[in-house]
């Protein structure tokens, strides 16, 4: 897959399998994350363009120029069920390249949301919607169609390397990446994890601490912990 030169569009890429991405849309992103291990993590400056947003599905990658939205129009026609854009940038930048107008598009498509690492507008028609967005800025100012970028190659997005057809999930807590191979064995301890965190809570209602149930106590007297009146 070709990454360095710019003006290049991948059309036939693999798709992580659609049943691991609906068993991972059920998890939030903090389990997903301790699932996989602690990484993935798009940087936390991503934030939802709306309080409920929430998303999960394969990505469709871009890689723009900064102040220039033509690739996602170019990216929009690569879009199928279930995929979610995944936008980066070859610099910074802020500008609002993504509006209601690309959402509808996007959606008439089978997208399911945008992550992008630039700025979008629109957000109360983006919340009217219901299109989940995620993005380091919300800006008025508008991009221009002059420059190619690239679309389906591997792009680092918020400081994580995202390849398309991975699954993306993303929800209040930030951003996260899973690669399409490990789909599977990931929502498999997000699972695991999920019911060991049930009785946890079980636990904690019941008013048990930290301190007996994480077995912290020996540890914490090693080290001399006094308690003094
Ligand atoms: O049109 C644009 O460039 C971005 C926008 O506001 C929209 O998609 O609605
Ligand atoms: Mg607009």
């Amino acid at each position: 897959m070709e990454h360095t030169r710019l003006g290049v569009v991948h059309t036939a890429i693999t798709r992580a399998d659609p049943k691991d991405v609906a068993a991972l849309s059920a998890f939030g992103v903090a389990t997903v994350h301790e699932a996989m291990g602690r990484v993935g993590l798009m940087r936390p400056y991503l934030r939802p363009a709306y309080t409920r947003a929430r998303l999960c599905g394969t990505a469709v990658t871009v890689l723009l120029q900064p102040g220039d939205n033509w690739m996602l129009h170019v990216a929009a026609e690569q879009i199928e069920e279930g995929d979610v854009v995944v936008a980066a940038c070859t610099t910074e930048s802020e500008d609002g390249f993504f509006g209601e107008l690309l959402a509808t598009s996007f959606r008439a498509r089978g997208g399911r949301g945008l992550v992008i690492d630039g700025g979008v507008r629109d957000v109360s028609e983006l919340e009217e919607m219901d299109f989940p967005v995620f993005a380091r800025a919300v800006n008025a100012k508008g991009t221009v169609k002059a420059t190619l970028g690239s679309v389906n190659v591997p792009v680092v997005c918020a400081n994580a390397l995202v390849r398309p057809g991975d699954v993306v999930v993303a929800d209040r807590d930030g951003v996260v990446v899973v690669p399409r191979e490990r789909a599977a064995e990931v929502a498999e301890a997000a699972a695991r994890r999920e019911a060991g965190e049930e009785s946890k809570r079980e636990r904690f209602r019941a008013g048990e601490l930290g301190l007996d149930l994480y077995g912290m106590r020996g540890p914490l007297a090693e080290l001399g912990l006094r308690y003094e009146d």
